[in-house]
């Protein structure tokens, strides 16, 4: 009896997998979709378990390596098209900008239901975007208005770099505070002391979510929650790109530093090279695939400001103090590899600001 049980249980099993194997041969047939080739996925975890955790982008550039610069990756069982080097970003955010203009949003990002502008999408992103550039630039984001605003907040915060007298400290607080300090000024009018406990905190909670949202703790809770080096985009309608055809609502990762590190593009592109932005005869050369505020309709709308702050913060540092390493600590000595999050910041470091 027992016998004759285990039989039937087998043979029911065999029927059910056939039927499922058979169903999903036949949709796939039927599927007008056409997807670029990736690594072979497991059932349930799909591609994860290939996946750097922690630098998701050094997996997908080695993945480039061996399927081209598109490819697809399962994150469980959802598909991700990964796009890497300066072509392919380019062709889809700019050529094909409104084909892959879409937000896409993760499930730490979908509380914001589509709104606002970062993790906005629709109709409802268009009016954000356009209404929030045109009210900072009304504030004075690209104008010189803000240049005495930051050169204010530069002086504040080298006056904070003196107060440590040449002796080792971790400058990314102040840092932090004065690059906050230019935001509040411009939407609030404002700026804060950097000992105020209200926006020491509101600092603190910004980057624990920053490092939150990219945590395995928070993927453990849905695994698709991986943000490399760019916010995720989606295909806002079907579409053709490169002889693949995609369907409207596939999550696309724009993987913006395989374009800041693409070999076709930089001479030498794992070193600090200044000679990558000039000419011959020593003069400014501006690089297309120099996109870190990326590129097409979703392009970072700070970006004026950022280069601004950049320029300005740090010729007023350098004019007025000599940056070097702790007492005992040599240059080569210095890790350079970024923290993994959302954006690549520096390890926790220490140096020491010597008056000239
Ligand atoms: C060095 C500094 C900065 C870098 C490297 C940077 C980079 C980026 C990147 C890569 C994106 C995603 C673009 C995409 O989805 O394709 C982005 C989006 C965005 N950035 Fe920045 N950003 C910087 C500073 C700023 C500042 C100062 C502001 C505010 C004034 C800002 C506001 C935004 C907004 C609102 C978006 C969303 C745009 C949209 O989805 O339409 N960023 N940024």
């Amino acid at each position: 009896m027992a016998d004759t049980f285990s039989i039937f249980f087998f043979l029911l099993c065999a029927a059910v997998l056939s039927f499922i194997l058979f169903f999903k041969s036949s949709k796939k047939r039927c599927s007008p979709y056409k997807f670029p080739p990736g690594p072979k996925p497991w059932p349930l975890i799909g591609n994860l378990n290939i996946l750097n955790m922690k630098f998701p982008q050094r997996t997908m550039c080695k993945l480039a390596e061996q399927y081209g610069p598109v490819f697809t990756f399962h994150m469980a069982r959802k598909k991700y098209i990964v796009l890497t080097g300066y072509d392919a970003v380019k062709e889809a955010l700019v050529t094909q900008a409104n084909d892959f203009g879409e937000r896409g949003l993760t499930s730490v990002f979908h509380k914001s239901k589509g709104k606002g502008i970062m993790f906005g999408v629709g109709e409802s992103w268009k009016t954000m975007r356009r209404f929030t550039l045109s009210t900072l630039r009304d504030f004075g984001m690209g104008r010189s208005t803000i240049e005495d605003r930051i050169i204010d907040e530069a002086q504040q915060t080298l006056d904070i770099f003196a107060q440590y007298k040449g002796r080792p400290f971790n400058p990314t607080i102040h840092v932090n505070s004065a690059a906050s300090n230019i935001i509040c000024v411009l939407v609030f009018g404002q700026r804060f002391q950097y000992d105020d406990p209200h926006f020491l905190r509101l600092q603190q909670l910004v980057s624990e979510s920053t490092r939150l949202a990219v945590s395995p703790m928070v993927q453990i809770q849905r695994f698709g929650d991986l943000l490399p080096n760019n916010l995720l985009h989606e295909t806002k309608v079907d579409t053709t790109f490169r002889g693949y055809h995609i369907p409207k609502g596939t999550p696309v990762i724009p993987l913006l530093s395989s374009v800041l590190y693409d070999k076709t593009q930089w001479q030498t592109p794992h070193k600090f090279n200044p000679g990558h932005f000039l000419d011959a005869e020593g003069r400014f050369v501006k690089r297309d695939a120099f996109m870190p505020f990326s590129a097409g309709q979703r392009k970072c709308i700070g970006e004026t400001l950022a280069k601004m702050e950049l320029f300005l913060f740090f010729t007023s540092f350098l004019q007025r103090f000599k940056f070097q390493p702790p007492p005992g600590v040599q240059p080569q000595d210095l890790d350079l590899s970024p923290c993994p999050g959302v954006t690549s910041s520096p390890t926790p470091y220490e140096l020491c600001a010597i008056s000239h």
